[in-house]
């Protein structure tokens, strides 16, 4: 089982813009799709829609739309009660694929809020192989929030995964974190421009050039994911947009990528990276197959409009070539 934590979920709405991006201009939009997300309920939906038990915990009112909708999918879940509505998540989609994303900042979690989420977690980790705490935080959360749930959670014997960016990020395992292994993730998911950042490549917030040379050469990048090994991090998965993903541990780096294909919409293919990946661990995949795996889950959500998410049907594991750096 695979518990997955969303402390910033959101109704992500898709607006198919009927030319491309205009600053300025009166645009046309086909009619919006909202389908409910935030890294941790995508991860989790695509955990499920491949045959494993995943829960979802997140915050929410209890009228939210959020959870209705996740209701309607039918995806298990435990929702903590907030005041506030989850925020609406924009994807302006042009014609050519080119998809841009306006982020809202997200409904305040105050301290019982917290409390209640971690609570949540740490019962539902009792029987489950993993957890991801998966995005960014919103209003009211520590940077170092992720850190201290890593920690609490280790006497429930749940590995713990954390994808998350920022400031966020940095605190959970950049240079300046807390050394103490407790509070390390055992799986630490970032793209090339967070591993930029984490790793002093970059300044904080200033990871872009960097992070597309770290794409383009992914030995660097491997070198770089194994600087967070030697800090602690038991394994390291970085994805590299089309570049496909690497996969880092103290027994050494592999790149897996996927055939060209032609992307329609890059909006949770993180997510599926990672989804891909604890699904073929709990199948007991060595890690060139889990790396391939999870390029192959992340490469089906590119070809998927909006934030729609991939099922086995869309994998196309075959179409991967993995190798050992
Ligand atoms: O603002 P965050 O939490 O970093 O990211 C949120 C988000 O962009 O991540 C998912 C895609 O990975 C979307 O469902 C959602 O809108």
């Amino acid at each position: 089982m695979i518990v997955t934590l969303t402390a910033n979920p959101s109704l992500d709405r898709l607006v198919p813009l009927a030319g491309p991006l205009e600053r300025g201009a009166v645009l046309r939009s086909a009619a919006a799709v909202d389908q409910p997300g935030g890294k941790g309920v995508n991860v989790a939906r695509v955990v499920a829609a491949g045959g494993r038990t995943a829960v979802a915990v997140l915050p929410g009112h209890p009228d939210d739309p959020l959870l209705l909708a996740l209701r309607e999918l039918h995806l298990v879940h435990r929702a903590v009660p907030i005041a506030a509505h989850s925020r609406v998540n924009l994807t302006l989609a042009e014609p050519d694929g080119t998809t841009t994303k306006v982020n809202a900042p997200g409904a305040p979690l105050d301290a019982g809020a917290r409390a209640g989420l971690a609570e949540a977690l740490r019962r539902e980790a009792a029987g489950a192989r993993w957890v991801a705490l998966s995005g960014s935080l919103p209003p009211g959360v520590d940077d170092d929030w992720y850190g201290r749930l890593v920690a609490q959670l280790r006497s429930t014997g749940a590995r713990v995964a954390v994808d998350t960016s920022g400031a966020a990020l940095l605190a959970t395992a950049g240079p300046d974190a807390p050394s103490s292994s407790t509070a390390l993730p055992d799986l630490l998911k970032p793209n090339a421009e967070e591993l930029a950042e984490l790793t002093g490549l970059a300044a904080p917030g200033r990871g872009g050039a960097a992070g597309a040379e770290l794409e383009a050469d992914p030995v660097a990048a491997a070198e770089a994911a194994s600087t967070l090994v030697e800090r602690g991090v038991e394994t390291v998965l970085v994805t590299l947009g089309g570049a496909g993903a690497l996969l880092v541990t103290a027994d050494g780096a592999w790149h897996a990528v996927h055939e060209p294909v032609t992307p329609v919409s890059t909006v949770g293919a993180g997510d599926s990276t990672l989804a891909g990946y604890l699904l073929a661990e709990l199948d007991g995949a060595a890690e060139a197959e889990r790396l391939a795996v999870a390029v192959a889950h992340g490469t089906a959500a590119v070809q998927l409009p909006g934030s729609t998410l991939p099922g086995p049907e869309h994998v196309q594991r075959d179409r991967v070539t993995t190798r050992r750096l």
